[in-house]
């Protein structure tokens, strides 16, 4: 599904991997594995627009012409902790990637985004960013990560979540409509503690085996 930059995946696979996540019984082990997973699925249609160039090339009968992505010119960045989870499903399809990294916690009563860590490459302007962050829930997080993002020069910013809810599409897309966002599943609703509903609990936790 896709309207108003907004792609929600509808693929079966997608679909299948994001409901053995949000089942409390997975472990941590394969939770961190569906991430892996579905982040992959998921890169195939954030780079559909790659420009590509031609290139020469021998094959074991004749020479060819055939097609290479355009420059080294992605920035994988997660939103930690729990964004670090994306980064190798998406890496490994696009292994000329840089990744940058942005810190952010919730604050646990105003929910909030901290900042406490920020290393991005130099060359950030002249790179399509990928940020990624499991869950899409106020969408603070997501909002302070792109004003970092823009503060240091990117240009290209598209946002990948795995789970997302009407509240932090809508509050992303009020200050940053031009940047696409890509969700696996769109969910319900935010509940009063600011997680996503149904979701999945806390992402970062759900990763790294934490409370
Ligand atoms: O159900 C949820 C909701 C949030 N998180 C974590 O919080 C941030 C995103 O929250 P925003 O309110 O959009 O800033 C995200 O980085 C998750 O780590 C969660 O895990 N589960
Ligand atoms: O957004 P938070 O506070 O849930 O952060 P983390 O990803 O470290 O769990
Ligand atoms: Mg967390």
């Amino acid at each position: 599904m896709e309207q108003n930059n907004l792609t929600v995946f509808t693929h079966p696979l997608v679909k299948a991997k994001i409901t053995q996540m949000r089942d409390k019984n997975t472990t941590t082990k394969e939770f961190g594995e569906l991430v892996d997973e579905i982040s992959g699925l998921m890169c195939y249609e954030i780079t559909r627009d790659l420009e590509l160039e031609e290139i020469e090339i021998e094959t074991p009968i004749t020479k060819t012409v055939g097609y290479k992505v355009k420059g080294n010119d992605i920035a994988i960045v997660p939103i930690l902790r729990a964004g670090l989870g994306m980064v190798k499903g998406i890496h490994q399809l696009v292994p000329t990637a840089k990744i940058g990294h942005i810190g952010l916690y919730r604050d646990h009563d105003t929910l909030q985004p901290v900042e406490y860590l920020c290393k991005l490459p130099t060359d950030l302007p002249s790179r399509d960013v990928i940020l990624v962050d499991p869950m899409l829930a106020t969408g603070g997080s997501a909002i302070k990560a792109i004003e970092i993002l823009k503060e240091k020069g990117a240009t290209s910013i598209r946002l990948a979540c795995l789970v997302g809810c009407p509240e932090g599409v809508t509050a992303v897309q009020a200050v940053y409509p031009e940047v696409p966002i890509y969700l696996a599943a769109l969910d319900e609703k935010l509940n009063e503690n600011g997680y996503i509903v149904p979701g999945l609990g806390d992402a970062g936790d759900r990763l790294y085996g934490t409370k």
